[in-house]
């Protein structure tokens, strides 16, 4: 079966038209203010309105209060709540209990060790994105276009559905999910022309790689 597709941080109509157009399954609506592709509450509420039901919204946060997913899963819309910070199994399973929507806990690898942490997030996540861990002093703890070792995920038995994110773009992204076997893959810088810009063309060109698989 093919992979899933998620395609994070898009902040424009036209790009949001893209991603629908190539028929990826999710796309990603960024709430953390540092990053180049933070969404405003009435610019998610758009997005999201132009977006409908023909794709499932994930809001992207990083160690979010609650009054800051209120809002966002109000204005948005959001079918899931993607956490990308530091919060601990029992964050991430309050913030499910409260809000009632899917979280997907973002794991940072850099070592195997990483990869088993995920395991202590079976009862209190609905889905595990590995994503490459930056380093201490980035500016961003996603986003950066950073991939790690995806044998690092050879031979993985997980509880939970997973994906793939970090560095994946076009020219990259069919050759990790024969590597991985990853049911989902996501990208964000490696679908743009410079930070925070998404590139139509690369979008197209990611979703029809990552179906040649
Ligand atoms: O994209 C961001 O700016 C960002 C900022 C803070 C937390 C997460 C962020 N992105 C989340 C994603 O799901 C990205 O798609 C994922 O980190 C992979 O990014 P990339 O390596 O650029 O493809």
């Amino acid at each position: 079966m093919a992979a899933a597709i998620k395609i994070c941080g898009i902040s424009t109509p036209e790009t949001l038209d893209a991603v629908l157009d190539a028929q990826a399954d999710h796309v990603g609506f960024n709430f953390f203010p540092p990053s180049p592709r933070h969404l405003g509450l009435a610019e998610a509420s758009a997005l999201a309105a132009r977006a409908g039901s023909r794709i499932s919204k994930v809001g992207v946060f990083v160690d979010p209060d609650d009054d800051a997913l209120r809002d966002a899963i109000s204005a948005a819309k959001l079918d899931a709540v993607q956490l990308h910070g530091d919060e601990s199994p029992a964050r991430s399973a309050a913030v499910r209990a409260q809000f009632g929507l899917p979280v997907w806990k973002v794991i940072p690898v850099a070592t195997a060790s990483d990869v088993v942490r995920a395991q202590a997030y079976t009862d209190a996540a609905d889905f595990i994105l590995f994503d490459a861990k930056t380093p201490k002093d980035a500016q961003l703890p996603g986003g950066m276009g950073l991939r790690f070792d995806w044998g690092l995920l050879s031979g993985i038995r997980m509880s939970l559905p997973w994906g793939l994110a970090g560095g994946l773009s076009p020219t990259n992204v069919a050759g990790a999910i024969a590597a991985t076997g990853a049911p989902l893959v996501d990208t964000s810088s490696g679908v743009e022309s410079v930070p925070g810009v998404k590139d139509m063309d690369k979008i197209a060109a990611f979703c029809k790689a990552a179906r040649s698989v």
